[in-house]
């Protein structure tokens, strides 16, 4: 057998398993892995993690997730009614593992930078420390490209770029000048923050920005664990507060959740990446996992632009079920 033929029979092989991966796994390899064969959450037992958007969706689940493992929590997020609802869930789940006096309600609108220190210096005040910071707040967009106003961009950036970086930097100096140089940032991004997808453009770009500030985070501070989790779509209300092309207007519709990984099994995945320290990781249902894998492999990616319409990246997108008014 020639070395052509040895060559060509592993490149199939590759990708034989690759396509496999595709299929079966609603997250990337490591991540699955992890999941199966990683260390337990139950590792985290006692430590004090910071969630930001922690009253519904995604910071809730992974909430409910880590309290089920004695982990004690900081939750923020701007309703209280809501947090106070989170709490009873978390100690619920928690099966005794947690007190109240292990789950913090700090409420708090992520948009007042000046608020932050003071936020944080509450953590500190109530448990001594922090161990996990989970910025996780934030809000998706639709709109079309050439009709966003520069003030949505701004609005949403500011939201979704820079209060996660002044929050992360407030709490990474503790780590570094406090904790003995050593602590642990984590961001729910998107998988909108790994490839380019149609009708979001600002948010897309936010969260390209918050995977490229947290990874030189990764290469400047070798001391300091980074999570970057990239979810595709998951059934949340998110629509409901998500932004538009117009300022201070948002899409305010449910989604139907069809085709979408639930927030319970996105919680779950998130808290395995934090307890195995995963620097970076993805998930999303079929072809959601596929489309990144490929955008992850540029020539295939620039196949795949010709074959799939924005269209049908757009309906893989919601989930397939397209609302009437984003079609
Ligand atoms: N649902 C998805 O399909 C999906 C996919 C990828 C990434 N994400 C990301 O997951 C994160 C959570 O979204 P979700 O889907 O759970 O939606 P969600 O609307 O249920 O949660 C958003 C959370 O952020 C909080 N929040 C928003 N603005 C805030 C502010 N100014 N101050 C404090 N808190 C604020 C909300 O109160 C809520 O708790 C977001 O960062 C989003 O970009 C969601």
């Amino acid at each position: 057998m020639g070395f052509l033929e040895i060559f060509g029979g592993a490149f199939l092989l590759y990708y034989f398993f690759y396509v496999l991966l595709w299929i079966f796994l609603d997250c990337n390899f490591a991540l699955w892995f992890k999941s199966c064969f990683g260390v337990s959450i139950s590792t985290l037992r006692g430590q004090v993690v910071w969630i930001t958007g922690a009253s519904s969706g995604i910071g809730r689940a992974l909430a409910l997730n880590l309290a089920k493992h004695g982990v004690k929590l900081v939750l923020s997020a701007r309703r209280l009614n809501l947090l106070e609802e989170v709490k009873e869930d978390c100690l619920f789940d928690s099966c005794g593992l947690l007190s109240t006096k292990d789950v913090l309600i700090l409420p708090m609108d992520i948009l007042k930078l000046e608020e932050h220190e003071k936020h944080f210096k509450k953590v500190l005040d109530h448990f001594g420390r922090l161990d996990i910071l989970v910025n996780n707040a934030g809000r998706s967009q639709r709109a079309n490209w050439e009709e966003i106003h520069t003030q949505v961009d701004r609005d949403l950036f500011e939201l979704d770029v820079f209060s996660v970086l002044h929050l992360s930097r407030v709490v990474v100096r503790y780590f570094l000048e406090q904790n003995g140089g050593h602590g642990h940032v984590a961001i729910t991004s998107s998988v909108a923050g790994l490839a380019y997808v149609p009708s979001s453009a600002t948010y897309c770009a936010a969260k390209h920005a918050v995977n490229a500030y947290f990874g030189c985070l990764v290469v400047e501070q070798p001391s300091i664990n980074v999570t970057v989790f990239n979810p595709g779509p998951v059934a949340t209300e998110f629509l409901l507060e998500a932004f538009t092309n117009k300022p201070d207007e948002k899409v305010g519709k449910s989604i139907q959740n069809r085709h979408r990984l639930t927030a319970e099994r996105c919680g779950f995945l998130f808290a395995v990446a934090l307890a195995n320290k995963i620097e970076l990781s993805w998930c999303g249902r079929f072809p959601v996992n596929m489309l990144v894998y490929i955008s992850r492999h540029s020539l295939l990616l620039n196949a795949v632009r010709y074959l799939l319409t924005k269209k049908t990246l757009q309906k893989i997108r919601e989930g397939n079920t397209l609302q009437k008014q984003n079609e």
